[in-house]
């Protein structure tokens, strides 16, 4: 696909308070020319995230985000779901980095709590990474996707790349954590030449099932 997406519209808000989010979708769309501008430069607020699933949360975020500016606003809510701990943190992932986004303790709570359920082994260790994603018109409309990637909770964590809980997640078929991939090999998509995008991330898989959803007839023209 190249090319402008006009049902992103022209200049579309990112709507998100989290810089390492924002870095990749700043690269998931760069290769479509719209003038992507961040909630934070929009003086935005960071909208109470009330829901009880990501979608809900990431439709808050978005719905927020497009009536306050009256431009369409992509949202993301995302997390880490630990399956041995019932999917926790999941929808409370930021909130276990508490208000100094401390994901280095985020990530020790995450390792305590598996160790407290005897978990060493790898296959007592499986998570994933969900997105979802959520764009948003000044007029009401909105479009759903999500994106899941599988894998394994590692301790210590390894590697300063990406940000979160990164540097202990390893992804399915891969023996470095996201915190040892380069941006391109965590969230860069690979296009199928049909219009379709694929990728590793959860993000990354989510953007593709929100080109497919947009393009269902693949590229614009
Ligand atoms: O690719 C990722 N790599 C590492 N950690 C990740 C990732 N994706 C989500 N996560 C974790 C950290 C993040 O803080 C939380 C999402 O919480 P979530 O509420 O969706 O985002 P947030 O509060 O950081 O920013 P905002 O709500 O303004 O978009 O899950
Ligand atoms: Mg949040």
């Amino acid at each position: 696909m190249t090319g402008q997406a006009p049902a992103l519209g022209a200049r579309l808000v990112i709507a998100t308070h989290n810089a390492g989010k924002l870095a990749e979708f700043r690269e998931l769309l760069a290769p479509f020319g719209l003038d992507v501008v961040s909630a934070g430069e929009l003086g935005l607020p960071e909208p109470e995230e009330t829901g009880t699933t990501y979608a809900e949360n990431a439709r808050i975020k978005a719905e927020t985000a497009a009536a306050l500016s009256g431009l369409p606003a992509l949202a993301d809510d995302s997390g880490l779901a630990v399956q041995a701990l019932w999917g926790a943190p999941g929808i409370f992932s930021a909130r276990w980095a508490g208000p100094d986004k401390d994901f280095t303790g985020a990530m020790a709570r995450v390792e305590e709590d598996l160790q407290d359920r005897g978990a060493t082994a790898p296959e007592q260790r499986r998570a994933a990474f969900v997105a979802a994603l959520c764009l948003a018109t000044p007029d009401g409309d909105g479009l759903d996707v999500e994106g899941a990637v599988h894998g394994v909770i590692v301790w210590p964590p390894r590697g300063t790349l990406g940000f979160g809980y990164d540097p202990m997640f390893q992804p399915d078929g891969f023996d470095r954590t996201f915190g040892e991939m380069a941006s391109d090999e965590k969230h860069g998509v690979v296009w199928d030449g049909a219009g379709r995008a694929t990728g590793l991330s959860h993000r990354a898989r989510a953007f593709g099932e929100l080109m497919a959803a947009l393009y269902p007839e693949g590229p614009p023209r």
